[in-house]
Order: structure tokens, then C-alpha cells, then sequence
């Protein structure tokens, strides 16, 4: 599992080694990392002496890290430059150093561009976690020097620019290739729009002990541990049986969508309800279709109500029937309006899985008024907010995919994995079908929301092929599932057996 914590943590956990140790420890910890990372990229785009480096030094200790390392790159030889935005308020102890290890300070805002425009790397060290708001006007021209130049940016701590605690950007931020970050992840390194400004995340141990996460994410051996898995003893009722309904005679694609990917997830048997039941045998004969409804369709462990199911009175009878159905219920698109007009109906074991403009029906069902560029833009806070409001678990698609629970206390799960290629009609349906079959296999909704979110970023990625990859559709995403699935198992396995061979765990 990979954890973010907030600034307010981050800060309670520092606070508490600083007693325990000599002073400028933890900085020093943190210049090292930083400097080794930043000798590393220069090494691979030719070598470290005689390169160049700008370092943009803010007035706190963001800054006084950015100086430290940039001592360290001038002792081996490095020629390193510091623009000082602040020439009143600089970490007095880290400027000292860094002179004495050959740093130069650049001279106006004129020649400090002067030195980006020509430099290997640039540092930003104007602001970390205790940044306030986008940046300062007196950082902007450093910062359009850098665009102009297309010169790679290594973020210390975090882009500057960027919420720690929600991503969120206000104004302009720092576009960074690498990001070394201290001690933990920060939410905002995680969660889009943040996370696409902070590029590689690389993170720095410093010690810090922080306590259970804000934020956190599944890793390869996280999601193998919650794989359900059929055992000798298994048949296909005691795996799980998922109930499907979804598609109208305006679209009976969702509907194949939807079970097709159901097929592939865990469960042992999908039923289908609803009008496209002949599109839906051609394409999967192993499915139980009726046109009779959730209530007369016959038992199931979990029911996916929703993907083009559109909005008339039918639809809302299947969603009436199963919200009376005592199982886990995954509600999506029409269902999502539907559930949205009536408000919310409290149930732990619901799950809701909107994307931005279907979070604005839900939050004006809860009433809420926000935009769909609101919800982009504070995608953290939304789905927090969503999740209490309705009671239930909330995945929150897009960019970044979130899935947060109705309890504030546990973590909210950010998916690692995916591609924009997965916006393509469609993908979302392949989506609700794969957690709704995990949900049946007996899985909770975080963890049927954020396995799924995993599986299907996979596949995407797989479908979509090597490097920056290209077009798929929702099909091939859901004809990707068992190669991500085996892609999941593998590496927890090689990963086991080394743990074995190195005698680790
Ligand atoms: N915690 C840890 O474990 C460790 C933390 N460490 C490091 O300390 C960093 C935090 O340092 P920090 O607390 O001094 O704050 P920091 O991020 O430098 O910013 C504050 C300064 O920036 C200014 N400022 C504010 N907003 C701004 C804006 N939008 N645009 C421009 N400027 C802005 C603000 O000015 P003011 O508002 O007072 O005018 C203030 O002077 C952390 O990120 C990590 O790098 C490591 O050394 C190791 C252990
Ligand atoms: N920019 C993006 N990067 C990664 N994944 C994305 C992006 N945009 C959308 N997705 C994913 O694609 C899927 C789209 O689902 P949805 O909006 O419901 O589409 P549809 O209704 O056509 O099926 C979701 O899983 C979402 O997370
Ligand atoms: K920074």
C-alpha cells in the first residue's frame, strides 16, 4: 500500500522526531535524498560535473532543502545557480552552505532567466507544504523561463503551486518532471489535477512515524491479497452470483458491456435483467437473462443497477426493486439520476460510482450546488463529501479515480493505475460490471471499488499497448480483464517468493 497523509500530520509526526534529534537533521535527511535523485537524472543526460542547475529558493524551509542540495551538487562539481525569491527572508544556515560549496547566486530577474533558459535541471524549492494558494506573482517570470527553455524540474517536496491536502491548483503551479517528496506521499502528489503536475514521485524516508493515512493507494501485492480466489469447495453460487440490469432499447450495448465484464471478475454465474436480454445471449450465452426485474429474477449476492438503463418509469421500478433487494447494490449512470432524485437512502453496503457530472445530480439530490469543474477541481473533497452525504461508499471517476467510505476516519483510496485512453464510451459500463462481480464474490464496497478501479486502469493500459499506447475501446478494455487479473496474481507471487528467498516476512 502506498500512503498520503496531510500537512497537519506530517507536521504532529516531525514536531515529534525533532525532539529526539540533533537539529537539522531532518533537513539534511531530506537534502541528501533530494541531491542523490537530482546526481542521478544528471548522470543519465551525461554527467554531474560542469552541469547546470538553477535552483528557485522560496523564504521557508522548502527553500533552505533546495539550497542543502544544491550545496551537495556543487561539491561534485555541479554549477549551480540560486534565485532567491526572497533576498530578505532565506534560511540564513543553508545559503551559508551552499556558498561555501561553490554556489553562485544569480543576479536580477534578467539573469536569473538567463541561467534557466541554459541550465540541465532546475530545482523548485519556492514553496512545500506551507504553501498557501497558487503561486506569487514574483515567481512567475522563473516560471515562464522554464516553460520557454523546456527544461526538466525536479519539485521538492511538492510542486509548488499544488494543494498537499487535495491536489487542488489555484492559479499557476510548477509542471515537474520528478517529485521527490519527504517522509510520506501528500494527497496532493496522488490526485489529479495535483498529480499530473507533479510527474515521477519519488519518495525520500526520513524517519517520520505518521499514523493511519488521509489517503492511500493499492499496490500489485494489495490487490492479489483481495482477489477472491475459487477454492476446492467452490461452486458457482458459493463464488457469487451478480445481477445485471442495465441497457435499453436506446442502448443495449451498456448491458453487454456490463456483463461481459461481470464474466471476468470473480463472480461464479451472472444473471441479466432488462430489455436487451437478446443482444445480451448472443454475445455471452453462459448469462440467466429474464425481463422480469430485479425482484422476480432469481437470488443473487450483489445487484449492478443502471449502465444505459436511461430514466422512464421501468427504470425507476428496477431501481425501486432493487433497493428492496437485501444485498450489496452498485448504482451507475441512469440509476445514479434516478437515486439522485430521491436523495439519499443510508446503506453501508452501497455503491455509488458517478462521474463528475453525475456527482453534481447526487450532490443537488443531497442539496449541494456545485459545478462539474468544481467536482474536477476538488475531486478529493467532493468524493468525501458525497460519501457522508449518501452514507454509502462513492467511486468518483475520471482522471483520478477516488472510492472513499462514509466513514471520514478511513483513508480514501486513490487508484494508481489507468489511462486516458479509458474515456471511450463505454469503459465506465465494463467498470460497474467488474465491481459489481467483486461485490458478489463477497468483497466490501471500498475494497470491490478500488479493486476494480485497479483491474481496469490495468486492462486499459494493456488494451491500449507499450509506451504513450493507443485508441481502445470499452470492449477490448473488458477483453483485457483476465490479463490484468494474471498480470495481478504473477507479481504478488514473485514478489512471495522472494520475500521467501530472502527470508523477509
Ligand atoms: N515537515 C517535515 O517533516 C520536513 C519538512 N521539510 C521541508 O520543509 C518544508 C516546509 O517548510 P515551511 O514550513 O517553512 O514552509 P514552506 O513550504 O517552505 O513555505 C512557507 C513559506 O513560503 C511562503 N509562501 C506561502 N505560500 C506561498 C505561495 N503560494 N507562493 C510563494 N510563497 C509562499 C511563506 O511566506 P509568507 O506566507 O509567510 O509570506 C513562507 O515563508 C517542506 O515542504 C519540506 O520541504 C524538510 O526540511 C524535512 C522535514
Ligand atoms: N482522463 C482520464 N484518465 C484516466 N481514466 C479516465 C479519464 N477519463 C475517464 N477515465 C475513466 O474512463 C471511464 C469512463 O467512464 P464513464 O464516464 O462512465 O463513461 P461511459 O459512461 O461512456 O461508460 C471511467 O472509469 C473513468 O475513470
Ligand atoms: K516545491
Amino acid at each position: 500500500m502506498r500512503y498520503a497523509h496531510t500537512v497537519e500530520q506530517v507536521r504532529a509526526a516531525e514536531g515529534e522526531l525533532r525532539q529526539l534529534l540533533p537539529e537539522g537533521t531532518l533537513m539534511q535527511r531530506a537534502a541528501a535524498g533530494l541531491a542523490a535523485t537530482c546526481a542521478e537524472l544528471l548522470r543519465a543526460s551525461g554527467r554531474i560535473y560542469g552541469s547546470r542547475v538553477v535552483l528557485l529558493v522560496g523564504s521557508g524551509d522548502n527553500g533552505a532543502d533546495t539550497l542543502f542540495a544544491g550545496a551537495r551538487l556543487a561539491a561534485r562539481g555541479a554549477r549551480v545557480g540560486a534565485v532567491l525569491l526572497d533576498q530578505d527572508r532565506v534560511h540564513r544556515a543553508a545559503l551559508t552552505a551552499f556558498r561555501a560549496a561553490g554556489g553562485v547566486l544569480t543576479g536580477d530577474q534578467r539573469e536569473g532567466c538567463a541561467e534557466i533558459a541554459r541550465a540541465d535541471l532546475v530545482l523548485d524549492g519556492i514553496v512545500g507544504i506551507g504553501g498557501r494558494g497558487g503561486l506569487r506573482a514574483g515567481a512567475l517570470p522563473y516560471l515562464r523561463a522554464v516553460e520557454r527553455a523546456g527544461v526538466p524540474v525536479v519539485a521538492v517536496d511538492l510542486p509548488s503551486g499544488v494543494d498537499a491536502d487535495t491536489g487542488e491548483v489555484a492559479g499557476d503551479a510548477v509542471r515537474a518532471a520528478v517529485t521527490v517528496t519527504f517522509g510520506t506521499h501528500k494527497p496532493g502528489l496522488l490526485v489529479d489535477p495535483g498529480a499530473e503536475y507533479a510527474g515521477v514521485v519519488r519518495l525520500v524516508p526520513i524517519g517520520i512515524a505518521v499514523p493511519s493515512a488521509a489517503v492511500e493507494a493499492l499496490q500489485h501485492a494489495d490487490v492479489a491479497a483481495l482477489l477472491p480466489r475459487p477454492s476446492g469447495e467452490s461452486d458457482k453460487y458459493r463464488r457469487g452470483v451478480v445481477g445485471i440490469a442495465a441497457g435499453s432499447a436506446r442502448y443495449p450495448g451498456a448491458a453487454v458491456l456490463a456483463v461481459s465484464s461481470a464474466l471476468h471478475a470473480g463472480a461464479g454465474a451472472v444473471r441479466y435483467t432488462g430489455s436487451a436480454a437478446a443482444e445480451v445471449v448472443r454475445a455471452h450465452p453462459e448469462v440467466l437473462v429474464s425481463d422480469q426485474g430485479p425482484a422476480q429474477a432469481g437470488r443473487v449476492q450483489a445487484w449492478v443497477v443502471g449502465p444505459g438503463l436511461s430514466d422512464g418509469e421501468e427504470a425507476q421500478r428496477t431501481l425501486d426493486q432493487a433497493l428492496d433487494a437485501a444485498v450489496p447494490l452498485l448504482l451507475d449512470a441512469d440509476a445514479l439520476r434516478l437515486l439522485a432524485r430521491r436523495g439519499p437512502v443510508p446503506r453501508p453496503d452501497l455503491l455509488l460510482t458517478p462521474h463528475a457530472g453525475e456527482a453534481v445530480a447526487l450532490l443537488a439530490g443531497a442539496g449541494v450546488q456545485a459545478t462539474r469543474e468544481q467536482v474536477e477541481a476538488s475531486r478529493l473533497p467532493y468524493a468525501r463529501r458525497l460519501a457522508e452525504l449518501y452514507g454509502c461508499t462513492v467511486l468518483l471517476k475520471g482522471s483520478t479515480t477516488l472510492v472513499a467510505g462514509p466513514d471520514p476516519a478511513v483513508p480514501v483510496r486513490v487508484n494508481p493505475t489507468g489511462t486516458p485512453w479509458l474515456a471511450t464510451a463505454g469503459s465506465g459500463d465494463v467498470l460497474s460490471g467488474l465491481a459489481g462481480s467483486l461485490l458478489a464474490a463477497g468483497l466490501a464496497p471500498l475494497d470491490a471499488g478500488s479493486v476494480a478501479a485497479y483491474l481496469h486502469g490495468l486492462a486499459g493500459r494493456t488494451a491500449s499497448g507499450a509506451a504513450e499506447g493507443a485508441p481502445i475501446t470499452a470492449s477490448e478494455v473488458a477483453a483485457a480483464l483476465p490479463a490484468a487479473w494474471r498480470d495481478v496474481a504473477r507479481g504478488a507471487e514473485t514478489v512471495l517468493s522472494l520475500g521467501k528467498q530472502l527470508r523477509i516476512g
